[in-house]
């Protein structure tokens, strides 16, 4: 089984895993403090020279704590390529961390020793700063993972300021105003182009406001020791490492994956139509509709590559719970997995039957919209310990299963690693972003822009992908990251052949 094991520069922390992770390599394994904001400040350096005008004026606002002595380092290397630089002290220079007053002296020094290089400008208060000066960017060293509360003073005003220009944001860290852990602007934030995020991806930028706020997130490598950073329980999904081992090639036809799908009731065969036809396009061995009686002449018309297997009598238009024997052994024929739910719909009879075959099927299952549904109509539920479950809620479907409205999408988060490790199940669990959440409590985030997705069908070929996927021996995460990252990919050609169109779930499959 191949599983899903993220590289450490994909891992994300909240504001407490990584100050506890700098405490540590600063106490256990031995590298300063000052040196980590060397590191961090030339990293983002690197990249900035890169993509500023040689020799442009820079505004550096800068707080108190280190978030500031990031940005007076990278001040100090664009000092030395000719920029000139202003440096706003928002509350003052006399309360300076103890790193960032070294690094305050540091860019005083190397400007009384070089007259030839850029110009440096001290500003010590928000109220000296003149509104009219006229830069070419903004650093945002102002607050990062030490924010504990709404912004206050000064701050407001240099977030107003700045997200009044038009001036390119850079942000140390995470983008000021921005709740580290959660994504929520705290009374007001900075509004940057491009953050970024030292020594492990920040909670926040990935939640919520978090991606409005941060724009491009770009991750700069600490010299942290890995181990230290096996605190952290969240993950950004990534092609990287989701595409590194290939698929293997099938020798027969069933080894090239089963997939049984259980789905769609009258006025409902488009959905179970549109999973399986996304399964078969995987390319896998078999497809194997199993459905009301009543529907087969649709599916015959309309899927021929498709195997049915129809369930009842002729005018049998739902699932009943008379069928649940019938489907078990249908579905017990051959090795594979089985996706439940697409177009069910929710007549009593279908969700007693959905209920019954929850409990009694010792198979794998992947259980999707009305799936979902019957599922969250029962008081208590376990899945049958030999089995894996994949649940693909969207917010609505995961709030019936919590039996609690979800509040916001740190509060997403949170739930999903709570129930999947509760009830030992993977969650998909479908937004902005996209959470993925396995039973060893680990969570996987989406970095794209999902909404487009966000139109009838689109699960429903998702489903059939994470299907065809897992049919072929993938672990259940895999299977799900790889269906996420090939609609992902679709989307991406689809968008670079004709910016403004407009996606259909059939292009998808
Ligand atoms: N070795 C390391 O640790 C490394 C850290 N690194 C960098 O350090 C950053 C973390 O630095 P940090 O912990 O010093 O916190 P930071 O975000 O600068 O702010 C603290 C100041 O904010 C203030 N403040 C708080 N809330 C506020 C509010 N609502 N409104 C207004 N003010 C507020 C608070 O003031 P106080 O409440 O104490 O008066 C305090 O003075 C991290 O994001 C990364 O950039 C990297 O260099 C890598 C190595
Ligand atoms: N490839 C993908 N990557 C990310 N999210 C996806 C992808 N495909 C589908 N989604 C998610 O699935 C949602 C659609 O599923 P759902 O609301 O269950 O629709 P339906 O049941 O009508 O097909 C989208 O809003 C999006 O969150
Ligand atoms: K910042």
């Amino acid at each position: 089984m191949s599983s899903l094991i993220a590289p450490h520069s994909f891992y994300i922390s909240t504001s407490q895993e990584s100050q506890d992770i700098d405490a540590r390599t600063i106490q256990e394994f031995g590298i300063e403090s000052f040196t980590l904001m060397e590191v961090a400040g030339y990293s983002a350096f690197r990249d900035l020279i890169q993509r500023l005008q040689p020799k442009s004026h820079g505004l550096f606002f800068c707080g108190k704590g280190n978030n500031a002595g990031d940005a007076l380092v990278v001040a100090r290397y664009l000092l030395q390529h000719g920029f000139d630089i202003t440096a706003v002290f928002i509350s003052g220079t006399d309360d300076l961390s103890e790193d960032t007053r070294k690094n305050f002296q540091l860019l005083k020094r190397i400007k009384e020793a070089n007259s030839s290089i850029g110009s440096l400008t001290i500003i010590s208060s928000w109220n000296e700063f003149d509104l009219h000066t006229e830069a070419d960017f903004v650093i945002d060293g102002m607050l990062g993972t030490g924010l504990d509360s709404e912004v206050r003073g000064d701050y407001n005003k240099a977030i107003t300021w700045s997200n009044k220009e038009e001036l390119p944001v850079y942000a140390m860290d995470i983008p000021t105003g921005l709740h580290g852990d959660t994504g929520k602007v705290m009374g007001n934030a900075i509004s940057a182009d491009l953050t970024y995020s030292f020594g492990t991806l920040k909670q926040g930028l990935y939640l919520n406001d978090g991606p409005g706020k941060a724009g491009e997130v770009i991750y700069c490598e600490l010299p942290f020791p890995n181990h230290l950073k096996d605190i952290c329980s969240a993950y950004l999904l990534d092609d990287q490492y989701v595409l590194a081992e290939p698929d293997r090639s099938p020798r027969h036809k069933y080894e090239a994956g089963v997939l049984y799908v259980v789905a769609g009731s009258e006025g409902l065969t488009g959905a179970a139509m549109l999973a399986a036809q996304s399964a078969w396009a995987e390319g896998i061995g078999a497809v194997i509709l199993v459905c009301p009686h009543g529907n087969l002449p649709i599916y015959e018309k309309a899927l021929p590559q498709i195997i049915k297997k129809p369930i009842g009598e002729r005018d049998d238009y739902f699932f009943k719970e008379e069928h649940t024997e019938e489907v078990i052994a249908t579905i017990s024929e051959k090795k594979g997995k089985v996706l439940i739910g697409p177009g069910l719909g929710r007549n009593d009879s279908t969700i007693g039957f959905v209920q019954q075959l929850l409990e009694t099927n010792e198979g794998d299952m992947l259980l999707d919209a009305d799936g979902l549904w019957c599922l969250a109509q029962l008081k208590e539920w376990n899945k049958p310990k030999a089995s894996t479950w994949i649940l693909t809620p969207h917010p609505g479907e995961l709030s019936n299963l919590l039996g609690r409205s979800i509040e916001d999408d740190h509060d997403r988060l949170e739930s999903v690693k709570t129930l999947s490790t509760e009830k030992n199940v993977n969650i998909l669990s479908k937004g902005y972003p996209v959470i993925l959440g396995t039973p060893e409590a680990k969570a996987y985030l989406t970095s794209y822009d999902t909404r487009k997705f966000s139109r009838a069908g689109f699960g429903d070929v998702l489903a059939g992908k994470i299907g065809a996927f897992w049919s072929r021996d993938n672990s259940a995460a895999k299977s799900s990251a790889l269906a996420l990252l090939k609609g992902k990919h679709i989307l991406e050609n689809l968008l670079k052949a004709d910016s403004s169109r407009i996606v259909e779930p059939k292009d998808f499959i």
